[in-house]
């Protein structure tokens, strides 16, 4: 059976794809972002002539909309993760949204569990979301069933819950390859999440463990995958939100040296008669030194700068420097076209640097993060997605101030998320109890509307504690004590149906179905 009946159909109906494309392009949802692509090669890799609406669409738009509110009134949404549906449920009567973690999924739902690597397989988060997603439908299709059987008076006084809590996850770097990426985004899509993240983070070298800060990928990887992501919705035509994660905040290396734009950033050596890292680790190695000491200690020996300052050293008179920074500023300035300058600036001198002597035992270049960096590489990210994050280590005044306030400048309405990751300690850091108190205001006010509870993870914390507790009281007490403890002030604050039932176990859904299947009307027949 042929497709098309001509190709004069077809080709008709590829331009009503193209034209369709473009007028949603300039919906109040989607005109912000900058597509490196046309509408017509995006026509050309979809289904022309099946037209699915994903869920994930009809979330993106709930929660663009809930943002832009937010973004409007200088007030935010405060959420945490879950992996557990029946804990979705209870935070949808206090929150707007859920976050589904990486972290948490691959600690709690991963065949092996293990800490925060990103390396369990790439469908487990979308499994998860796509779990808590049905039980949020089903959530929703037994509260209408219980409420249609009241009458419209009767219902005012009924429990009426929005189950329907936006649902967003943790894409980490979008799992490698780019056909890997676009499948697992497409996973997203298809399991009804409303928001994803990815990040910059360097693929297998995820690591908090090792007292180090972490790896990240040149700017053009980051960017592709952004931009994979963001394909990926087009074809799927999906309205699902993108938050483009940047981890370069206290970042320490970089896989590749490819991309001009992070030349100023990568570290060289700049003594020429020091050993490589790789050789330092292994004398220090049989020396019985420890990795961290040995590199503090040939970091020092290596005098380890960025290209810029190897040159303001070698400069004999600031005008040199000075010289040199005027040509190199404002514009993409390759290392090989610095060294060029550097050398015509400062009377014909060799400038010695070599970011390849520092290199890693696994490849990478050493790096130097620097809030610049950082809002530079967000900036250049903030047009493919619809929210910004820089994940911060350690909160930090200045650079929450600089960070935000420089990508608005570029971006005036940005929105933004900040994670609450990394234990992090407010009074150690510089805030004063009042100040951290009103944190979440007032990052509210540069526009951080979605704020999320990450580490210490509650889901680790509070439940184990909970459960570690109520293991102790149940051995001592047994069915006394949880029927005193836990089942009466449960069915206490339990919302109950007409005939006294709970109704969030939903029985009467299962009924209704057996009843509409036997003839019987189930909107009025208990009236
Ligand atoms: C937010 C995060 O991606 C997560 O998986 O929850 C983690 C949290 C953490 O391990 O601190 C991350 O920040 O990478």
């Amino acid at each position: 059976m042929q497709k098309w009946s001509s190709t004069s159909e077809e080709t008709a109906a590829v331009e009503a794809e193209i034209k369709g494309i473009e007028a949603w392009w300039q919906s109040d949802r989607q005109k912000h972002i900058k597509r490196p692509y046309s509408a017509k090669s995006i026509a050309a890799l979809r289904n022309v002539g099946v037209k699915i609406e994903y869920p994930s669409s009809v979330q993106g738009r709930k929660l663009w909309k809930l943002l832009n509110e937010h973004n409007k009134n200088g007030s935010y949404e405060i959420t945490f993760g879950t992996t557990e549906p029946l804990i979705v449920k209870e935070m949808a009567k206090h929150l707007q949204t859920v976050y589904v973690s990486g972290a948490l999924c691959g600690l709690s739902q991963a065949a092996w569990p293990g800490a925060d690597h990103a390396d369990y397989p790439s469908d487990l988060v979308p499994s998860v979301v796509k779990r808590i997603f049905n039980s949020q439908l089903w959530h929703d299709q037994r509260q209408t069933q219980m409420r249609l059987r009241y009458s419209e008076a009767d219902r005012a006084d009924l429990e009426c819950i929005d189950y329907m809590t936006p649902i967003v996850a943790d894409c980490d770097m979008g799992f490698g390859t780019l056909t890997g990426c676009m499948k697992t985004v497409r996973s997203f899509v298809e399991a009804g999440v409303a928001m994803i993240h990815i990040d910059d983070l360097a693929l297998g070298l995820k690591k908090f463990t090792n007292g180090e800060g972490r790896t990240i990928v040149p700017t053009s990887e980051y960017l592709n995958r952004l931009t994979t992501a963001r394909m990926t919705f087009d074809i799927m035509g999906a309205d699902t939100m993108l938050l483009c994660r940047c981890d370069s905040d206290h970042a320490e290396f970089i896989t590749s040296v490819i991309d001009p734009r992070d030349h100023p950033y990568v570290l060289g050596a700049t003594n020429p008669d020091v050993e490589t890292f790789v050789e330092a680790l292994e004398a220090g190695k049989a020396k019985g030194q420890d990795y961290l000491t040995v590199k503090a200690e040939w970091k020092n020996k290596a005098t380890l700068t960025t290209f810029d300052d190897a040159v303001n050293a070698a400069a004999s008179s600031e005008e040199q420097y000075a010289a040199y920074l005027n040509e190199v500023a404002g514009r993409i300035v390759s290392l090989r076209e610095r060294r060029a300058i550097a050398k015509k600036c400062l009377d014909g001198k060799d400038v010695y640097f070599d970011w390849e002597v520092p290199r890693l035992p696994l490849g990478q270049y050493m790096w130097q993060w620097s809030t610049k960096q950082v809002i530079d590489r967000a900036i250049l990210a903030a047009p493919l997605g619809d929210v910004t994050w820089s994940r911060q280590d350690k909160p930090n005044k200045k650079d929450m101030h600089d960070f935000h306030g420089e990508v608005r400048k570029v971006f005036p309405d940005r929105l933004f998320a900040f994670g609450y990751v990394g234990a992090y300690d407010f009074v150690k850091a510089g805030y004063s109890q009042e100040e951290f108190e009103n944190f979440p205001q007032d990052i509210a006010k540069m526009g951080c509307v979605w704020q999320f509870k990450v580490q210490p993870i509650w889901a680790t914390q509070g439940l184990s504690l909970h459960a570690k507790q109520f293991a102790e009281k149940f051995k001592k007490e047994g069915i006394a004590g949880y029927m005193r403890d836990v089942a009466g002030p449960s069915a206490a604050q339990m919302a109950t149906d007409k005939f006294g039932e709970p109704t969030a176990r939903g029985d009467y859904l299962a009924d209704a179905f057996f009843d509409v299947v036997a003839g019987l009307e189930i909107t009025d027949a208990v009236e």
